[in-house]
């Protein structure tokens, strides 16, 4: 698996009133074609820009960043933030007159990518009809009418209700299976729980590049089979913590259940993420 994104000793900085502010310092950083990475970090670290520079919209100070081929399109936190046209089949096409796609390719595209997120039955619908959930589903199609090889997700559930962002969630897992590299930004723990991989941003540096297991198991569960108990079990534990924790994230609920079962000294075969690993390897 190739790069389709590498970027090398990329920074980028903001000049302001009190002076220049570094946002991202000289990152490097490769994402393989079809990988889904998750990508956290606390407010301010730099992640929505990392995101931007990506997909281009933002030049940077200095450094390098290297596409493959292929658009990055990038999915916003505010589902009104992308939308231009008056109805659904109006919004998609819009953004194929902007690449000057030739009029008699565009139902093909527009149907195409209307379909894959759902929207089809939508199509004439006014978009000001549609829920926030749809609306970023919208902005999906969008991008995959563009022919977008990757998407970037920047916050993209976070004004979502719980079954709109369960949809949006299922939504990109299907056009990840389907080939599709994505990139998703989020400060909810249960998401990345789905992710690949996991890239922690800290003040604009990588500050962990690794698997979700290791994000939120790694360092935080020593003693976890130590005979002499419980409470010996736990000092270590809060000694020793987390990825996930350090960076000042509550880990998901399968990993805090997996891991007080651990400091019980009850040992578990694998790293459950989600509930249904969780369910298999207690049972
Ligand atoms: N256009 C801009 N001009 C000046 N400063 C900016 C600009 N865009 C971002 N910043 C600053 O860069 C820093 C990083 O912002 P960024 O939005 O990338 O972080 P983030 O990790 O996505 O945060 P959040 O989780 O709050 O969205 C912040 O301090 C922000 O104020």
């Amino acid at each position: 698996m190739g790069a389709i994104l590498r970027l090398a000793e990329v920074s980028v900085a903001f000049t302001g009133a009190e002076g220049i502010h570094p946002v991202l310092q000289e990152l490097d950083l490769e994402i393989a074609r079809g990988e889904w990475v998750s990508l956290v970090g606390r407010n301010g670290s730099g992640k929505s820009t990392l995101g931007r520079v990506l997909a281009g919209l933002l030049p940077v100070s200095r450094g390098t960043v290297e596409r493959a081929d292929g658009r990055v399109q990038l999915v916003f936190q505010n589902p009104d933030a992308q939308i231009v046209g008056e109805t659904v089949w109006e919004d998609v096409c819009f953004g194929l007159e902007n690449l000057a796609v030739p009029p008699e390719e565009m139902p093909k595209r527009v149907e195409s990518a209307l379909g894959l997120v759902g929207l089809l039955p939508k199509k004439d619908a006014e978009v000001t009809t549609l829920s926030g959930g749809q609306k970023q589903l919208l902005a999906v199609a969008g991008c995959l009418a563009m022919e977008a090889e990757t998407l970037v997700f920047d916050e993209a559930t976070s004004m979502l209700d719980p079954e709109s962002r369960a949809r949006l969630l299922q939504v990109a897992e299907a056009l990840h299976r389907a080939g599709r590299t994505v990139l998703w930004i989020t400060q909810w723990m249960d998401e990345v729980a789905h992710a690949e991989r996991v890239v922690a941003l800290e003040a604009g540096r990588v500050v962990f590049d690794g698997t979700p297991e290791a994000f939120f198991y790694d360092g935080g569960v020593e003693g976890a089979s130590d005979s002499v108990g419980a409470s010996r079990a736990e000092d270590s534990v809060l000694e020793k913590r987390t990825p996930c924790e350090v960076l000042g994230f509550a880990p998901p609920y399968v990993v805090q259940v997996a891991r007080a079962l651990e400091r019980r000294g009850v040992a578990l075969r694998t790293r459950p993420l989600l509930p249904a690993q969780l369910g298999a390897v207690v049972r």
